[in-house]
């Protein structure tokens, strides 16, 4: 049997500010099996974020264990996190991040050169995923010719790029209005099960929770 992609064996994590101590995760355990698309469902302020980063593993300062794709992290190894990062993960966030000067193309190849692609490779992947994001008549364009919508399309396109086993979404249609914002989900969910990559995508809106296979709600630091 293959392992989950994800697991979280009571996971915490803890800010100090102004010499007070926030408990923001207090203790989550979850496991996240290959292909299976997990919403995190929450308010504001419910840590949904706080988790996301630190299974990103950007930075460590985590309590608990985090196991991805089978291995469990070393937080005093950056290096060991960076290679995990790289094989294994995707983002996509609520705002998109795209590089200003980079076209469409660029914006989803780059990410593919870092991981040691050819260009090649990575141009024919890049225009594999924008037309099935329908963005064919995009690929030119800088992200400031592009609406919200199809910058957002673009990010999703960057995330899946290096075709990661499990893909980490922040309110991915969060700064889109509601229309927009189904559509892209729609094209989102779409592509990822046709790629067969896991993804937990955190949101505060029930609707768009219920489109995926698995709702987790956290509420103050724990799954309920
Ligand atoms: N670096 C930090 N230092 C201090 N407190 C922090 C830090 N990051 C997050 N917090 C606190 O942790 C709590 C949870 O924040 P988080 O952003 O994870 O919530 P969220 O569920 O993603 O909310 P939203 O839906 O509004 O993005 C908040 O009270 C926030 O102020």
């Amino acid at each position: 049997m293959n392992s989950p992609v994800l697991e979280l064996r009571g996971l915490t994590r803890s800010f100090e500010q102004g010499g007070v101590r926030i408990d923001v995760l207090r203790g989550v355990n979850m496991a996240i099996q290959p292909g299976e698309i997990v919403a995190l469902l929450g308010p504001s302020g419910s840590g949904k974020s706080t988790l996301l980063q630190a299974v990103g593993l950007l930075e460590g300062g985590f309590g608990g264990e985090i196991r991805i794709a089978g291995k469990t992290v070393d937080q005093k190894d950056a290096h060991a996190r960076t290679l995990l990062r790289r094989d294994h993960l995707g983002f996509v966030y609520q705002f998109h991040h795209l590089l200003p000067d980079f076209d469409a193309r660029e914006n989803v190849v780059l990410p593919q050169m870092i991981a040691d692609r050819s260009r090649a490779e990575a141009e024919s992947r890049a225009e594999e995923l924008l037309t099935a994001l329908g963005l064919d008549h995009r690929l030119t364009h800088r992200p400031s010719q592009l609406s919200g919508g199809e910058q957002q399309r673009v990010a999703v396109a960057r995330g899946l790029a290096n075709r990661p086993k499990l893909v980490l979404a922040d309110e991915p249609t969060g700064n889109l209005d509601e229309a927009t914002s189904d559509k892209v989900l729609a094209q989102f969910l779409e592509l990822v099960r046709g790629e067969g990559s896991a993804a937990l995508v955190a949101t505060h809106n029930e609707r768009l929770a219920a489109k995926m296979d698995r709702v987790l709600r956290l509420h103050e630091g724990l799954l309920e």
